[in-house]
C-alpha cells in the first residue's frame, strides 16, 4: 500500500479499533494455536471452606480461566467449585484450567498430573506448568516441603529441570494436557532450557507488577513465542500495590479502581494476568479491564524506576534463580 494512503487511513481510524479495550476473556494466543483468557482467578492461599465458593462464584460471574497448583493443597475444593459450575450448564471446553507440577514431583511428572486431575475432577488441563525449576527430594521429611535438619530446603540434585521438561513433553501424547509451560523461569534458566526442548514452553508464569516489571523476561519470552502470565498483580497477600500513589493517579484519571489499573497494566503488555480473591465483590470488581495509553504506562513504569524493585514471592530454595533483582 502507498505509505501516504496508509498514514491517511490510520489517522482516520477510530482509536477503539486501533486500541480495542481488553475484556477479561480476550483470548491471548499461545504457540500451540490455542488462546488463554486474559484474566484468570488465582487460588493460592484460598483457604479451605472458601475456595469452592470463590471458584463457583467466579465462573458464574464470567471467569473462564482458573489457576491452580498441586502445592496449594486445595485442588479438591477447586474441583468441587468446578463441579458446581458444570451443574449450571457451563461446559468443560469453555474453561481454561491451569495447574502446576510441584518440586518434589519432578521425577514423577505423570503421577503428579494424575493426582491433580483426580482432585480437580478433570480429564485434562489446558496448561500444565513446572512450578519452579528446582527439583526437591521426593523422599525427604515432608511430601511437599522437605527440609534438612538445619532448616534449609532439601533439593534433589540427582536430576535437573531439563530432565523435568523432557517428562513434561512426554505428557502431550497422553492427551491429559493441552499445553505445557513453565513458571518462575528467569532468562538464564530459559537460555539453559531452550536448546534442549522439542516443544517450546507455551507460557512462562512469573511475578509481575509495576514494582517488578521484569521487562527482560517479558522481552525474551516475546522473542521466543512464549506467552507471559503475570502473577501477584496486586502485590500478593493484602494487595499492598493498591495503595501505590502512581497507581492511584492513573485510576483517578480513568475513574476506575486501582485494581483495574494493576490488571490492565498486563493486558497492555500482551500478558494475561491472575487475580486471587475469595471475596465475591472483589472477584466481580476484578473483571474490569481498560485500555491504558502510553502516558499511563510510562507513569506505571516510573514507579519502580523511582522506588526500586520489590519481589513479593521468593521462596528460600537456597539457589540463584537468575533474577537480576536477586543477584
Ligand atoms: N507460579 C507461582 O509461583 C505463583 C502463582 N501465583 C498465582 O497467581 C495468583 C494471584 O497472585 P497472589 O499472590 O495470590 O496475589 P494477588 O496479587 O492476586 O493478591 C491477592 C490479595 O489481594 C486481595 N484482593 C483481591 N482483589 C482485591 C480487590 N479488588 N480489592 C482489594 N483487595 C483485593 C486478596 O484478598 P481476598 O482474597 O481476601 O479478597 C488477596 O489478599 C495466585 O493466587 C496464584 O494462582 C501466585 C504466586 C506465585
Ligand atoms: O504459587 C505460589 C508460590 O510459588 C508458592 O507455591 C511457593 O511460594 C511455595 O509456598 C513455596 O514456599 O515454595
Amino acid at each position: 500500500m502507498n505509505p501516504a494512503l496508509g498514514k491517511f487511513i490510520l489517522a482516520r481510524t477510530p482509536s477503539y479499533i486501533l486500541h480495542p479495550t481488553p475484556t477479561m476473556n480476550t483470548g491471548m494466543p499461545l504457540n500451540t494455536g490455542a488462546e488463554i483468557p486474559a484474566l484468570g482467578l488465582g487460588t493460592w492461599q484460598s483457604a479451605p471452606g472458601e475456595v469452592k465458593a470463590s471458584v463457583a462464584h467466579a465462573i458464574a460471574a464470567g471467569y473462564r480461566h482458573i489457576d491452580c497448583a498441586f502445592c496449594y493443597q486445595n485442588e479438591e475444593e477447586v474441583g468441587a467449585g468446578l463441579a458446581e459450575a458444570f451443574k449450571t450448564g457451563v461446559r468443560r471446553e469453555e474453561l481454561f484450567i491451569t495447574t502446576k507440577l510441584w518440586c518434589t514431583y519432578h521425577t514423577r511428572v505423570e503421577e503428579a498430573l494424575d493426582l491433580s486431575l483426580k482432585a480437580l475432577g478433570l480429564e485434562y488441563v489446558d496448561l500444565y506448568l513446572v512450578h519452579w525449576p528446582i527439583p526437591m527430594n521426593p523422599k525427604g521429611n515432608h511430601p511437599l516441603f522437605p527440609k534438612h535438619p538445619d532448616g534449609s530446603r532439601d533439593l534433589d540434585t540427582s536430576t535437573t529441570h531439563i530432565d523435568t521438561w523432557k517428562s513434561m513433553e512426554a505428557l502431550l501424547s497422553t492427551k491429559k494436557v493441552r499445553a505445557i509451560g513453565v513458571a518462575n523461569y528467569s532468562v538464564p534458566y530459559l537460555e539453559e532450557l531452550l536448546p534442549h526442548t522439542r516443544i517450546t514452553p507455551a507460557v512462562n508464569q512469573i511475578e509481575n507488577h509495576p514494582y517488578l516489571p521484569q521487562q527482560e523476561i517479558v522481552d525474551f519470552c516475546k522473542g521466543k513465542g512464549i506467552h507471559v502470565t503475570a502473577y501477584s498483580p496486586f502485590g500478593s497477600t493484602g494487595s499492598p500495590m493498591m495503595k501505590e500513589e502512581g497507581v492511584l493517579e492513573v485510576a483517578k484519571k480513568h475513574s476506575v479502581q486501582p485494581g483495574t489499573v494493576l490488571l490492565s497494566y498486563h493486558t497492555a503488555r500482551g500478558s494475561s494476568v491472575l487475580a486471587k480473591s475469595v471475596t465475591p465483590s472483589r472477584i466481580d470488581a476484578n473483571r474490569k479491564l481498560i485500555y491504558l495509553d502510553d502516558s499511563d504506562m510510562a507513569k506505571l513504569e516510573n514507579i519502580s524506576k523511582q522506588k526500586g524493585l520489590t519481589r513479593f514471592v521468593y521462596p528460600a530454595f537456597g539457589v540463584n534463580l537468575g533474577f537480576p533483582d536477586k543477584q
